[in-house]
């Protein structure tokens, strides 16, 4: 793929980090001509095979080949890319309301309907991604962001596609990149890997803000995932609906029973009556870990 040779500060004033990871950096960056602020992820490429700073540039090719493929309300978009001399810009739409995480952990409790509203954007990405047959494989709190502070119910933003993969027909893929505890096991396993270890442990997080495996290190962590020891730990799911833990317990098996457009479909989930939703604005879910 060609990227832009301009400089890329010929059209955008660089501004403040965003967010930084095993990428390179993530700065706010404003467009000269319109005055609009964007995202920009400075990317540093690898000149020689061998080293191992910086990126391959295939790996970089693949992340905007997936961003191109991905438009969709709930996935960040990708407007431009320029490159340098050893590294890649992505212009991003500018995510600006913050991590799904913190959100959370800032109230004090979370409504089911809004659990399930958050569920809802998070899945529909999936489902866009997936039938595209491409996974995420780096779902995790920090990858779900708010598009910006103001809007209600918020609007859910998937992040960061740079270990995302795109499956070939008859393909098989392994991988074993990802985040210890936010991992799924048939990737600890070297197992065949499928859009489906997007699913797993993402409801568990989203309903108690922890991970059910978390260890005291990531050795520890591992195991517990290979495992499949987790715990409904009664202290943070007492007050959380049945239909909530079944919907949980569904997507936390080892081959996670539901794909993304058939949790759309679970009762916890699709359109319910007002009486229901009303019954629901009553029952929380503890968000104190
Ligand atoms: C961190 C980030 C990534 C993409 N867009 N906005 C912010």
């Amino acid at each position: 793929a060609v990227f832009k040779p301009e400089n890329v500060e010929d059209f955008y004033e660089i501004g403040e980090v965003l967010g930084s990871g095993h990428f390179g950096q993530v700065r706010q960056v404003r467009e000269r001509t319109s005055g609009n602020f964007w995202a920009g992820k400075f990317l540093k490429i690898r000149k020689v095979a061998c080293s191992r700073l910086g990126l391959d540039r295939s790996s970089v090719e693949r992340e905007v080949e997936i961003l191109q493929a991905v438009q969709h309300p709930n996935i960040v978009a990708l407007k431009d890319v320029f490159e340098s001399r050893a590294e890649v810009v992505l212009i991003l739409e500018l995510v600006s309301g913050g991590e799904l995480f913190d959100f959370i952990a800032e109230k004090e409790t979370l409504l089911e309907t809004e659990a399930i509203e958050f569920m809802k954007q998070i899945l529909k990405g999936l489902k866009f991604i997936h039938c595209k047959n491409i996974a995420h494989f780096d779902l995790k709190p920090e990858n779900i962001m708010l598009s910006d502070k103001v809007s209600k119910p918020p609007n859910i933003k998937l992040i960061d596609f740079g270990l995302a993969h795109l499956f070939h027909p008859g393909e098989e893929y392994k991988s074993t990149s990802g985040t210890p505890q936010y991992i799924a096991p048939e990737v600890i396993n070297c197992q065949p890997l499928s859009t489906a270890a997007d699913m797993c442990v993402l409801s568990f997080l989203r309903l108690s803000g922890l991970s059910p495996f978390q260890g005291d290190n990531d050795e520890e962590t591992l195991g517990n995932v290979i495992a499949m020891k987790y715990e409904f730990n009664e202290h943070y799911f007492s007050l959380t609906s049945p239909m909530a833990k079944d919907f949980i317990q569904k997507l936390l098996m080892k081959n996670p029973e539901m794909t993304a457009e058939e949790c759309l479909l679970h009762p916890w989930i699709k359109p319910i009556t007002p009486k229901q939703i009303a019954k629901r604005n009553r029952s929380s879910i503890n968000m104190k870990n």
